[in-house]
């Protein structure tokens, strides 16, 4: 089992470990027998061919996991990008993780009424520039609601409504089909898909869309999931019960959000609202957060995330720390702009005295961040044993995790992120000379133990 793990695992890491080699191109395939026992996963090589984009800078490797019981079929990436100038000591402002050109799709979700349509039109109507396409989806035989045609009459580039199911189970064959004839028919007339999911909807599937379909993968790009919270109700559905086995929309919505929108804030007042956002925050603390009216926000705040880009995972895991944005609220601009400082400054100052720090969030049974902020080097086979067991292990409770590692002998920084067994990881910059070696990496999922993470953690550390 273990130079199993390993030998798979290593593939995470040990291929970003490797000197660049321009252009080259890997698939691997993962075949598994018996998910309960992972000695059963054979790793093979199936695809190696070299990449020839004149001006490409990208190579990418694939993992798919093939699991024959349920017979779908999983994938890792791992960006192993590298660039054909070579990177110095002091070229530390050079990424390695190439531009992207693919189109940024969002995804709006959130519960029933939360305000997703608002805001969508929000986003139709307001100057930006941006020529957008919309995909909403709607339980039964409903048409385009009025607002909507309005809105399209205001600019939306091309709105196509998925009838008769919700996006994360019945209809996501339309959805891909839905994107690829977008692409197909109407590629250059558009710059941004926004994709508006029903109230029941759990962005899982429609996340693991963008990964798991070439059709889509190969044009489009996941910019983002950003999830509306209704400030009056959300309390209401987030305390909801449900039967075993059965997950809490409302809750799940948050979790994988990118950004955080509690909407209605008109409706409520201050301390039920602050309460709100400190279970939301229990839940997600990669997420940035807004307070709002009618969904009035930044649209820069909602389009342009990156909430899966590589390139983006230090601000994600900083954002971690970053208390809330109140926006509208002076009073509260400087609130949090304080806190913010002292915030950092705890971190320091507890990394100074013993190295380590971690939260855990478990007022929300079942779905809570783990955050580990730590000094130090990591074993690369180490890391990559307890990364690749914990993709095999717990795929199913971990929604999603970003990280940002330091790896023994390795001089650049290793970033990744990923959702459930979608895993993607790259190197980017150099370490800095001066620079303190800091390990970040969050967690959001269902029961993690975070005695059990930090363990793994530490024992990967030199
Ligand atoms: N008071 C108040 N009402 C709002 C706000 N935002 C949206 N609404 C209203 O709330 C209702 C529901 O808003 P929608 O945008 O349709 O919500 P939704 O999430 O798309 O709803 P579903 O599609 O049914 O899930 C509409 O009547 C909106 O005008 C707000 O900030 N304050």
């Amino acid at each position: 089992m273990a130079s199993m793990s390993m030998d798979m695992a290593t593939a995470f890491l040990g291929l970003a470990k490797r000197s660049p080699s321009p252009f080259s191109t890997f698939r691997t395939t993962l075949f598994c027998k018996n998910k309960s026992n992972i000695t059963n996963f054979h790793m093979r090589t199936c695809l190696i061919t070299t990449a020839t984009a004149a001006n490409s800078v990208h190579s990418r490797t694939s993992y798919s996991l093939k699991h024959s019981r349920k017979c779908f079929s999983r994938r890792f990436t791992v960006s192993s990008a590298t660039t054909s100038v070579p990177q110095t000591e002091d070229s530390d402002v050079l990424t390695k993780i190439p531009p992207d050109d693919r189109i940024p799709a969002t995804i709006i979700t959130g519960f029933l009424g939360s305000g997703k349509t608002t805001l969508l039109n929000h986003i139709l109507t307001a100057d930006h520039g941006k020529r957008i396409a919309v995909i909403e989806n709607e339980y039964g035989e409903v048409d385009i609601d009025g607002s909507l045609v309005a809105a399209k009459a205001a600019g939306a580039e091309d709105i196509v409504m998925l009838n008769n199911g919700c996006l994360c189970c019945t209809v996501r064959g339309d959805l891909v089909r839905m994107i690829a004839d977008l692409v197909s028919r109407k590629k250059g007339k558009f710059d941004h898909i926004v994709i508006e999911t029903t109230g029941l909807a759990n962005p899982a599937p429609i996340i693991q869309t963008f990964y798991a379909e070439d059709q889509v993968f190969n044009d489009v790009k996941l910019d983002g999931v950003v999830t509306l919270v209704d400030a009056k109700h959300a309390g209401l559905h987030l305390d909801e019960i449900k039967p075993e086995g059965v997950v809490n929309e409302a809750v799940e919505q948050i979790a994988y959000a990118d950004r955080i929108i509690v909407n209605k804030t008109d409706l409520v007042g201050e301390p039920e609202i602050a309460s709100l956002v400190e279970r939301i925050r229990n839940i997600n603390r990669m997420a940035q957060l807004k307070r709002t009216k009618y969904g009035n926000v930044d649209l820069d705040y909602v389009l342009g995330i990156g909430g899966f880009d590589l390139e983006r995972i230090e601000s994600a895991v900083e954002a971690e720390q970053l208390e809330e944005d109140h926006a509208g609220h002076s009073h509260d601009h400087d609130h949090g702009h304080h806190h913010h400082h002292d915030h950092e400054h705890d971190h320091h100052k507890h990394e100074h005295h013993d190295g380590h720090h971690s939260h855990d969030h478990t007022h929300d049974p079942g779905v809570s961040s783990v955050s580990i902020v730590c000094e130090g080097s990591l074993d690369l086979e180490k890391a990559n044993m307890w990364l690749g067991t914990l993709l095999i292990e717990r795929s199913e409770d971990i929604y999603r995790m970003k990280g940002l590692l330091s790896v023994d002998g390795m001089n650049e920084r290793f970033v990744f992120q990923g959702v459930h067994d979608i895993f993607q990881g790259s190197p980017d910059r150099l370490w800095r000379p001066e620079e303190p070696r800091i390990n970040k990496i969050v967690f959001i999922g269902k029961n993690l133990d975070k005695e059990e993470i930090e363990k793994g953690f530490n024992a990967c550390l030199l």
